[in-house]
C-alpha cells in the first residue's frame, strides 16, 4: 500500500474493524483478477486478516478465462450469450474440472499456506447452492412473442441453504464457493459467479458484497469511474447499454443482493494491491460503491 506507514493504516482501519466485527461480508474473486502470484498471495493475505480481526469473510470465486483456456486448449470454441457461457454437457465437465478441480483449490490452497483455514466448496456441497435452468429471452419483434434461447446447463439461483456456512463460520473456517449449482434434478448446473456471490450475500445478510474485477469499476460512457451509483442509476445503466458484458451480471448481483438488505456493495479493482483492504479499512474510495435508493 503505497505511501502508508504501518501505524497510520492501523489508526485508519480501526474503527472500521469495529464496525465489521462480528459480521460477514462477501468477496467475489473475478477469473480476470487471477493475474499474477504476488497479487494472488495478497488476496489470500487480504482475507486472512479481515478473519483474523474477527470478520467472517465469504469467497465466491470466478474463472472464467481459465475455463476458456482449457476449453480452447481442446478444440471447444467458448460461446457466451448476454455474459452467460452457452454450456452443453462436455462445456459442463470442464466448467466443474476447472472452477471446483483447479481454481477452487488453488485458492483454498493459497489461504492454507499463508496461515488461514479455508474449505472450499461446490455448490453442490451440502445443498448449498440450488440452481434452476436460466431462460433467455430475445426481442422478436413487437407483434412476436420473445425467442427463448438454449443455452445449455445454465443455471439461476433458485435458493441458497446457508447451513454449511453457518456451520463453517461456527468452527472458524473461511468458505471459498465455486460457483457450480445442484439442480432439483441432481445435476450440475454452471453459473456466473456474481450471481452466485449476490445470492450468498443476500442469504447471509452481509455487511458488505465486494466484486473484485479487472477494471476499476463501473465506467461511465467516455470511460470515466463512476465513484458511487443508486439502485435506480444501476437500473437505468443495464437498460441504457452503459453495462455490457461481464459488468451485466455484477450489477444484477449487487441489485439482488440490495433487495434483499444490503447496505452497500463495491465494485473494485482486483488488480490494485490489496484492494480488499483499501475498500473495508480506509476512507479513500476506491472503485464503485452501490447503495440502495434512487
Ligand atoms: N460500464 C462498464 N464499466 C466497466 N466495465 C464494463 C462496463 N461494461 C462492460 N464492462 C466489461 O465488464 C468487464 C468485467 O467483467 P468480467 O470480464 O466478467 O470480469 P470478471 O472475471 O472479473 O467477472 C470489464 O473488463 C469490461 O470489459
Ligand atoms: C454461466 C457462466 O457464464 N458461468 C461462468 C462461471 C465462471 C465465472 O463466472 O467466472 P468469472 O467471474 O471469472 O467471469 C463461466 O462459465 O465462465
Amino acid at each position: 500500500m503505497e505511501g502508508l506507514s504501518k501505524a497510520k493504516i492501523l489508526v485508519e482501519a480501526l474503527p472500521y474493524i469495529r464496525q465489521f466485527a462480528g459480521k460477514t461480508v462477501v468477496i467475489k474473486y473475478g477469473g480476470h483478477a487471477m493475474v499474477d502470484p504476488d497479487l494472488k498471495r495478497n488476496f489470500a493475505l487480504d482475507v486472512i486478516l479481515m478473519k483474523y480481526v474477527g470478520i467472517h469473510p465469504v469467497v465466491v470465486h470466478g474463472g472464467g478465462p481459465q475455463i476458456s483456456r482449457i476449453m480452447e486448449r481442446m478444440g471447444i470454441r467458448p460461446t457466451f450469450v448476454e455474459g452467460q457461457r452457452v454450456t452443453d454437457d462436455e462445456t459442463m465437465s470442464v466448467v466443474e474440472m476447472v472452477l471446483v478441480g483447479t481454481v477452487n483449490k488453488e485458492i483454498v490452497g493459497l489461504v492454507n499456506q499463508h496461515g488461514g483455514r479455508a474449505v472450499g466448496l461446490s455448490g453442490r456441497d451440502g445443498d448449498l447452492i440450488q440452481a434452476e435452468r436460466m431462460q433467455i429471452y430475445k426481442y422478436a419483434g413487437d407483434e412476436r412473442p420473445p425467442e427463448i434461447l438454449d443455452i445449455g446447463r445454465v443455471g439461476r439461483v433458485h435458493r441458497v441453504n446457508p447451513r454449511v456456512l453457518q456451520a463453517l463460520e461456527g468452527a472458524g473456517f473461511i468458505p471459498v464457493i465455486a460457483p457450480v449449482g445442484v439442480g432439483p434434478d441432481g445435476q450440475a448446473y454452471n453459473i456466473n459467479a456474481d450471481l452466485v456471490a449476490g445470492a450468498v450475500a443476500g442469504e447471509l445478510s452481509a455487511a458488505k458484497l465486494i466484486l473484485l474485477t479487472d477494471v476499476e469499476g463501473v465506467l461511465d460512457p467516455e470511460g470515466r469511474l463512476v465513484p458511487t451509483m443508486t439502485a435506480a442509476e444501476v437500473r437505468r445503466a443495464l437498460g441504457d447499454g452503459t453495462a455490457t458484458g461481464g459488468m451485466i451480471p455484477k450489477l444484477k448481483a449487487c441489485l439482488k443482493a440490495l433487495d434483499r438488505g444490503l447496505e452497500k456493495a463495491h465494485i473494485v479493482d482486483g488488480r490494485t494491491e490489496h484492494a480488499i483492504l483499501l475498500e473495508l479499512f480506509t476512507d479513500r474510495g476506491v472503485g464503485t460503491e452501490i447503495v440502495p435508493g434512487g
